[in-house]
């Protein structure tokens, strides 16, 4: 079996990574992975055992026991943690209060890297669309197209309040600014433009005109 085309599509949090990683892989028939729902599972699970996200060495220990099961089907994606679906679970305010911190432990990103990557490599489609914050710096760094996704901070508030009808967007800003802040400061695999990466701002774009811009890009060099 030969290895999929693989799009990395990396960006800050509510930058439209996910709206437009599936949009892409809809239009190209390809599969769709969600690498923030990855680190989102595994906080759920942590959460639920009563393990201390702010303690880095009780995580390491705890999660190499988590077992998470995406499904990249762009169209229902769906993610299991231990056997539960937790597709409603992992956008509650508890598990993205709490996602960033376990996502900075070095041995969470070694576990969740490897799965993704055997993911990617097991993808029965041809091609594969990989959103997150290192697809294209650590998990792919070989992918033929990378797009580093970006919008300015209060268009991506304002999005978001819209899309979870949070009437604080204040709130929500901040929300986004803390987890920008701890993803990109961390130590181990930062969120950082990938060498090779094309930088998309859908600040002034609809999600259609991204979607088009990336299928065009992968439509040059496959
Ligand atoms: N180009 C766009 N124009 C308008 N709205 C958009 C655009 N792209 C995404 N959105 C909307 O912005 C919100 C955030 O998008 P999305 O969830 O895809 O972002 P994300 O980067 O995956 O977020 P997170 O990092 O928190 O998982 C959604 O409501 C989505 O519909
Ligand atoms: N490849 C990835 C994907 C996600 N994360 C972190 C970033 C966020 O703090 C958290 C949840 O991601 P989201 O669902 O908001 O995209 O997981 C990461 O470090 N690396």
């Amino acid at each position: 079996m030969s290895s999929p085309f693989v799009v990395a599509v990396d960006g800050p949090s509510g930058s439209g990574k996910s709206s437009t990683a599936r949009g892409v892989a809809q239009r190209l028939g390809f599969a769709y992975l969600d690498t923030g729902a990855m680190y989102r599972a595994v906080t759920w699970a942590l959460l639920q055992r009563g393990v201390d996200t702010g303690d880095a060495s009780a995580v390491a220990e705890a999660a190499p026991a988590v077992r998470i099961v995406s499904g990249t089907d762009p169209g229902a994606p769906t993610i299991h943690a231990d056997g539960t679906d937790v597709s409603v679970q992992i956008r509650g305010e508890d598990v993205t209060a709490h996602v960033s911190p376990v996502a900075t432990v070095p041995a969470v990103r070694g576990l969740l890297v490897q799965l993704q990557r055997s993911v990617i490599a097991g993808c029965a489609a041809d091609g594969i669309v990989v959103e997150g914050r290192d697809i294209g710096s650590t998990v792919a760094p070989d992918a033929p197209v990378k797009i580093y996704l970006v919008a300015d901070p209060a268009a991506r508030a304002a999005r978001r309040a819209a899309e979870t009808g949070a009437t604080d967007t204040a709130g929500t800003a901040e929300s986004l600014a803390r987890r920008d802040r701890i993803d990109s400061t961390r130590a181990a695999s930062p969120l950082t433009r990938a060498d090779g990466s094309v930088e998309i701002d859908s600040t002034h774009l609809g999600l259609a005109e991204v979607v088009e811009t990336i299928v065009g890009l992968v439509q040059e060099v496959r």
